[in-house]
């Protein structure tokens, strides 16, 4: 089976190397397409099976399987110009939430589905969010999911949650950096500790945080109530968190939301008029 990866930025590369770091794939079987021709290029360097192709046209003739990678817009265009290259045995994925499988399927005559990917499926951890077209087989949904368990915990997530799971799946990420430097700002400007001393402190203190967690020695609830002992000094540092988290987290939501309709918007708009076009 060949795979295809359209677009070879941030998450292009992080799937690429998932599925090669995981045994999924063969890089003799997989096929990298992106606008910037050399970029796509510097990835045989560390991979030197990988075939590089010049066109879309040619990855929809080689691929039984392409990722599209690409921002959103891009996605619908790509889409757009595969049509009538593809048949019902071949597999397109968005890796997007602002496009369904709805857009996609009205776009294209082969099987259709959505992953979104996260940054941490490139050390073989983290979760993909699936959800599959009706146009998708029973054999190629199984086909997918079992390789994303190779790199990730696939999970099938229904249309109304896609956004919210993305924000906690692959925002999630960004999120929790900025609030560790945050974390690090704050015990700078209160204490003087040098920046490098607190980097260090905070990003050796998450390794151990995670461990916790992956081998299943506390939850989120139990490893709180263990650092928060009664009367401790934690408890009242958390005081002061929880005057000002919670509403920003609220806000965070109601911003991702907003962002993500208006895309789904323009999405809807951009397919609609493609296909009048047609
Ligand atoms: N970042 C995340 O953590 C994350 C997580 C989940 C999902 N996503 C989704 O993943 C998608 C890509 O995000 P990203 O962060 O990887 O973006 P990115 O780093 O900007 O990568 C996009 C890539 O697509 C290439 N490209 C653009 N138009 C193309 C075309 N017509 N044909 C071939 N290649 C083309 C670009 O080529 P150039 O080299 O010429 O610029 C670039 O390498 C977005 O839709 C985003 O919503 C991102």
């Amino acid at each position: 089976m060949n795979w295809g990866i359209i677009g070879t930025g941030n998450m292009g590369t992080v799937i690429l190397n998932a599925l090669i770091e995981s045994n999924a794939v063969d890089d003799r079987n997989i096929y990298v397409n992106n606008r910037t021709f050399l970029k796509a290029y510097q990835l045989k360097e560390d991979h030197p099976g990988l075939h590089v192709l010049q066109t879309v046209d040619a990855m929809a003739e080689t691929c039984d399987v392409i990722f599209l990678c690409t921002k959103p817009k891009e996605i619908i265009s790509i889409a757009h110009r595969l049509n009538g290259q593809l048949n019902d045995k071949q597999l397109v994925i968005s890796i997007t939430s602002s496009i369904s499988v709805d857009h996609l399927q009205q776009l294209l005559g082969c099987q259709t589905a959505r992953m979104i990917p996260s940054i941490t499926n490139r050390v073989l951890h983290g979760t993909t969010l699936l959800t599959f077209s009706s146009s998708i087989t029973e054999e190629m949904k199984q086909m997918l999911t079992q390789t994303c368990k190779l790199f990730s915990d696939p999970v099938e997530v229904d249309e109304q949650y896609v956004r919210v799971s993305s924000d906690l799946v692959s925002c999630g990420p960004a999120f929790i950096s900025y609030l560790l430097q945050t974390l690090i700002k704050g015990a700078q400007e209160q204490t003087g500790v040098d920046e490098k001393t607190a980097t260090q402190l905070v990003e050796t203190m998450m390794i151990g945080y995670g461990k916790l967690l992956e081998e299943g020695i506390y939850d989120l609830n139990s490893l709180k109530e263990k650092v928060m002992v009664k009367g401790g000094i934690t408890g009242e540092g958390m005081k002061a968190l929880e005057l000002c988290v919670p509403d920003g987290f609220n806000e965070v939501f109601k911003k991702t939301h907003e962002k993500f309709y208006n895309e789904q918007n323009h999405a809807d708009e951009l397919v609609n008029e493609l296909k009048t076009k047609n």
